[in-house]
């Protein structure tokens, strides 16, 4: 099984979760799109649901793909969100935000009753870390905040590299019209105490560390998928 076939998996046995007349939040990432392709048979098939996307890019897809949509501000509870991530680790706690979509996504996934993650076993790891940790910052003031982030860090025991996120031809841009800064921290031994210190930080507008947020995990390995519960 490649690492496509994978996700479709992972993607699949999601599915299995989201019931006729759902109010669902709809992720962002290649394994999310997964997920939105098999969606669209359900709803071609007759499957009722409304979908709130987490990204223009997955709401430009769930639209070409005929899955209706609706905002967030129109259905601000929602029943399930299915959505990938960069890592995860025993306890459910992720990385997110590879893709810069981790503000609406951490906003979706908090607004729904239920989150499940769909990953392959690439992204389990032991530790937190191994993937750079994205940081949405506010333009204004920019070197001042990644300055309170380096120390935000030390005061956590960590150091490395913040980069700000670059699509080849300048700043990347979030859809909420902030830039991204990943930290290479390495391992994060305390997510929990990193997040309350990073949240202190004016500047900061939102982390990919998601803690406590996602309910179930459906992981894809060669062998078939697997369900992880914190
Ligand atoms: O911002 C992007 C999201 O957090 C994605 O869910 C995450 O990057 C995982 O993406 P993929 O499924 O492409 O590995």
């Amino acid at each position: 099984m490649d690492a496509r076939q994978m996700k479709i998996k992972a993607a699949e046995a999601a599915l299995a979760h989201v019931e006729d007349g759902m109010r669902l939040g709809i992720g962002t990432g290649s394994t999310a799109e997964e997920f939105v392709r098999l969606l669209a048979e359900k709803v071609e098939a007759g499957l009722s649901v409304l979908g709130v996307p987490t990204s223009e890019r997955t709401a430009r897809l769930c639209v070409e793909l005929g899955i209706p949509l609706r905002s967030l501000d129109e259905l601000p509870e929602l029943d399930l969100t299915i959505d990938g991530a960069d890592e995860l680790d025993a306890r459910l706690r992720l990385i997110k935000g590879g893709g810069g979509a981790l503000l609406r996504e951490k906003i979706v996934a908090t607004a729904s009753a239920r989150m499940i993650v769909i990953a392959d076993e690439s992204k389990v790891v032991d530790t937190l870390g191994a993937f750079k940790l994205p940081i949405e910052v506010n333009l204004f003031g920019l070197t001042a905040t990644r300055i309170a982030i380096e120390k935000a860090a030390a005061r956590c025991g960590l150091s490395g590299e913040i980069a700000l996120r670059s699509t080849g031809d300048g700043a990347y841009t979030t859809d909420g019209g902030h830039l991204i800064l990943d930290a290479s921290f390495g391992r994060i031994p305390d997510a929990e105490a990193l997040s309350d210190a990073l949240y202190r930080i004016p500047g900061v507008v939102e982390h990919g560390l998601f803690i406590g947020i996602a309910s179930l995990a459906v992981i894809a390995g060669p062998d078939g998928a697997r369900v992880m519960t914190p």
